[in-house]
């Protein structure tokens, strides 16, 4: 059984894997006995991972970071930098080729920030963009104005503004939307003309999800990202 962690800028997930099935994991009483190896992602603050993972040495567990690479089988990093990635960012692309080979896809991760990144149908992610998070924008409106507010009970909408707080919540809505519209762009002009699979995740996942016809939300993605970077970094290693 692997315990998989992913540590972003707002909280930690943890699912224990086995079967090729995920199972919540209580961090606070995790079945050490039956945990072979732990592998994990971190891109927020990590004290409680640094727990957890002297916790795995103390029972004898192996655990291992993922990291970005430029290549990982047919899937090639946009950065130069590649350590400037984020690795919740590249296990998404890794999940997305991996669940739809050969698919032109846009990975959008909408947690803190939104993140959407664009992956050819042939593995070469072309690149992305880092969106402040739905709440970062309405919260960077709301505490840095005099007279835009939220009353904490109005939805994001794709509609016209008709008040302040669904001025202010639609309006990160549709520049969220907008910019999903927008990476579709890119890949036409990169030549991949076949309808691209979007794949939502992260706590937003599901309510943007709703915007796209035919698109998909999957919680684990970033998990089952992990899940492959270990497998297939297995792999690479031996050869
Ligand atoms: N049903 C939900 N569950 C968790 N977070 C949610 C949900 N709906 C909205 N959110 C928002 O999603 C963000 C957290 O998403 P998450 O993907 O866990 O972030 P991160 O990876 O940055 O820690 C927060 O801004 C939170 O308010
Ligand atoms: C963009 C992010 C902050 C998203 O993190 P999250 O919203 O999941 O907490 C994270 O992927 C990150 O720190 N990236 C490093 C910069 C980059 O990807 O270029
Ligand atoms: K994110």
């Amino acid at each position: 059984m692997r315990l998989l962690i992913d540590v972003g800028n707002t909280s930690l997930k943890a699912v224990l894997w086995q079967n090729q099935e995920a199972q919540p994991a209580n961090i606070n009483n995790l079945p050490w006995q039956h945990i072979t190896e732990v592998v994990y992602a971190c891109v927020g603050k990590s004290e409680l991972m640094a727990e957890l993972l002297a916790q795995a040495s103390t029972h004898g567990v192996p655990s291992f970071e993922a990291n970005v690479t430029k290549q990982l089988g047919k899937l090639s990093c946009a950065y130069d930098q590649v350590g400037n990635l984020g690795i919740d960012r590249w296990l998404a692309l890794i999940a997305g080729f991996t669940l739809y080979p050969d698919t032109p896809c846009i990975i959008v991760d909408a947690g803190t920030a939104t993140t959407i990144d664009v992956l050819a149908d042939n593995g070469v992610h072309l690149g992305g963009w880092i969106l402040p998070g739905l709440d970062l924008m309405t919260t960077s409106l709301t505490q840095n104005t005099q007279r835009v507010f939220d009353d904490g009970t109005t939805p994001f909408e794709d509609k016209l503004g008709k008040n302040t707080p669904n001025g202010l919540k639609n309006g990160a809505l549709v520049a969220t939307i907008g910019a999903i519209e927008r990476a579709k762009h890119h890949l036409v002009q990169n030549n991949c003309s076949q309808i691209p699979k979007i794949i939502f995740a992260g706590g937003y996942g599901a309510l943007l999800q709703q915007q796209f016809t035919g698109s998909i939300f999957d919680s684990l993605l970033v998990m089952k990202g992990l899940n492959y970077w270990r497998d297939l970094s297995k792999n690479v290693q031996k050869v």
